[in-house]
């Protein structure tokens, strides 16, 4: 104890005399306020800034302990240029934050303990089948289909774009969805869990230029949103029937039925998924764990 007073007494910090009701609703705002900040890092592209952040703040740790002054100061000089680019590139996904906070949805889902009971639902073998069945029926037919499977990172912003379902997997659903000249088979359907939640939805287009020049804006958008997530899209060709999928910015053209089962099998091994939100759930996890271990 007189060790830590030391501390932080050198530090300038002291431990308060008393603690207000007020000091307890601070430390729960900035609780709840940091734990938002975690979840939402974690399913949006920011995960993939933050790991950026974390390699950029130990070089600058690195170059202050070994003095590289030259280094600092230029750092020191591009750090108001870097957030002002950090908050253009993640301005979509701010405004998103912003808007989910005036939705009002906030505290339901913090004290909510019913909000988790999809986590534990994987994609199924009987959902594997029928994306499959459906992938190469419609590749026969040569009708073109955009199909997003959604893995940790949650594709919200992109399934807002189309109008939304709550349906089942089945082959034939999505054979009709991409149904030539019928009002939902336009743009991509995204599939969560088990289920497809949002036809004709509208996703980014790649720019890599090292693409095929053949590959046309489907496979461009299957390619674009596999770089801003974790989705693997399936994607079947209106030209050629042609099967095939994306996965991390890759596109694999022209997969086997047995691949393509192969591909989507790994996926049932996947992590904890994102709704896991709700300090109800972490308190559930941390019971169910505790019961466990009997401890
Ligand atoms: N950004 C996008 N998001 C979702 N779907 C898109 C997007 N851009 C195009 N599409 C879908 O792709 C269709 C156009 O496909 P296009 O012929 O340009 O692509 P392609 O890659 O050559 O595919 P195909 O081999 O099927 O012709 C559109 O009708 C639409 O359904």
């Amino acid at each position: 104890m007189e060790f830590i007073k030391y501390h932080l007494r050198m530090t300038k910090f002291s431990l308060p005399s008393s603690i207000r009701v007020i000091d307890i609703v601070q430390i729960l705002l900035i609780a709840i306020f940091v734990y938002y900040l975690m979840v939402w890092i974690k399913n949006t592209r920011a995960y993939t800034l933050l790991k950026g952040v974390m390699f950029v703040s130990i070089f600058l740790i690195i170059a202050a302990i070994l003095r590289m002054d030259t280094i600092l100061w230029i750092c020191q000089q591009l750090s108001v240029v870097a957030i002002t680019g950090v908050l253009i590139i993640f301005q979509p996904e701010l405004r998103r934050a912003l808007e989910q906070l005036g939705e009002k949805k906030m505290f339901s889902n913090l004290i909510s303990f019913d909000n988790g009971k999809q986590v534990d639902e994987r994609i199924t073998d009987r959902t594997i089948g029928e994306l499959i069945h459906a992938a190469y029926a419609m590749g026969e037919v040569k009708t073109g289909a955009l199909i997003v499977v959604e893995q940790n990172i949650i594709l919200q912003e992109y399934e807002k774009t189309g109008i939304a379902m709550d349906s089942l997997i089945s082959s034939q659903l999505l054979i009709n969805i991409f149904e030539h000249n019928t009002p939902l088979h336009d743009g991509a359907v995204i599939v969560r869990n088990n289920r497809i939640v949002s036809a004709t939805c509208y996703l980014p287009l790649s720019d890599n230029l090292e693409l095929n020049k053949s590959l046309g804006t489907r496979h461009r958008a299957g390619v674009g949103i596999s770089e801003v997530s974790d989705a693997l899209t399936i994607i079947v060709s209106e030209e050629t029937g042609k099967v095939s999928y994306t996965y991390g910015g890759k596109i694999v053209i022209g997969v086997t039925p047995g691949a393509l089962r192969e591909r989507l099998n790994s996926m049932k091994t996947r992590k904890d998924h994102k709704e896991t939100t709700g300090l109800a759930r972490i308190w559930k996890g941390r019971a169910k764990h505790e019961e466990k271990t009997g401890e």
